[in-house]
């Protein structure tokens, strides 16, 4: 793989929480530019650690993070909000991330604010970001509760992407929705993908959803990675018993009802 194809590259990702267990035990991977990669692994496999660590939310106890090419880890604060810029996340709860006090006019202007924007994230910009996630700007005025959780998530996706990120987390994005809507989420941010050519890091327990939308996938086991690879090729031919565990434990969606749609 040519180093500029990879976006991410990480090296020997360890955490470990004072004398505990390893969570995250010897992980390296490389993220290319464009791709969806998926993460999988059962609940306390160390996947939301893995992709924090990228995002530098949780400081690695070793190992390395490469990002375009530099080292996260050894950024300075400057150079780091200069990152941030360009990485963004979009987690599972959409109603844990709104705050519940602020208008939706005021939670997309908020990234533009903390990254001192000045003249961005007016009005006109804000329908316009709305109207890329299938809302309106009826709902510019309107508080989170006044959603559906569809809605809320495709809230939050907007404001993942008012900087015009490059790399976008998305942590179980569609686990909390009904399964129809959450197709409606993924194929909304498989549009925004090739849109603007975002690269993305899709964590998930369905082997369905990641076989739909992601191009790799890498398996986690208690904090190891056991398997990488072509997502039709780990999906038919898993090489670890572990993934086919996965695989087999995963109920196929019905019909993969609404995701080609
Ligand atoms: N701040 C913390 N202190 C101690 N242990 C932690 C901390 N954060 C996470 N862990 C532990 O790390 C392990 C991995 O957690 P992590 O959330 O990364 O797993 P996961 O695969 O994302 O799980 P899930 O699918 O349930 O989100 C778990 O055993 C968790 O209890």
């Amino acid at each position: 793989m040519a180093m500029d194809d990879v976006l991410v590259q990480t090296r020997g990702l360890v955490k470990q929480y004072g004398t505990g267990a390893r969570v995250v035990d010897d992980v390296s991977f490389a993220i290319r530019r464009g791709e969806t990669l998926g993460l999988v692994g059962e609940s306390g496999s160390g996947k939301s650690t893995v992709a924090r660590m990228l995002l530098r939310l949780v400081e690695p106890t070793a190992g390395e993070v490469r990002y375009g090419g530099v080292d996260l880890l050894a950024a300075s604060s400057g150079e780091m909000r200069e990152m941030r810029r360009r990485m963004q996340v979009v987690f599972q709860d959409p109603f844990a991330a709104l705050n519940p006090r602020m208008r939706v006019r005021e939670i997309l202007a908020e990234p533009f604010a903390i990254h001192r924007e000045q003249g961005s994230g007016n009005r006109d910009q804000l329908v316009v970001m709305l109207r890329e996630v299938g809302l309106d700007e009826s709902a510019l005025e309107r508080y989170p509760h006044e959603f559906s959780g569809g809605q809320r998530q495709r809230i939050n996706i907007a404001r993942a992407l008012a900087l015009r990120p490059e790399f976008v987390v998305l942590d179980e994005p569609v686990s909390a929705l009904d399964v129809s809507v959450g197709a409606q989420v993924v194929n909304l941010l498989r549009d925004l993908q090739r849109q603007y050519g975002l690269t993305y890091l899709f964590i998930s327990h369905s082997m369905p959803l990641v076989r739909y939308l992601c191009d790799r996938v890498a398996v986690m086991q208690r904090g190891r990675l056991v398997e990488l690879g072509e997502c039709a090729q780990v999906c038919e031919k898993p090489a670890h018993e572990y993934t086919r565990r996965l695989i087999a434990a995963t109920p196929e969606m019905p019909g993969d009802r609404g995701l080609h749609g």
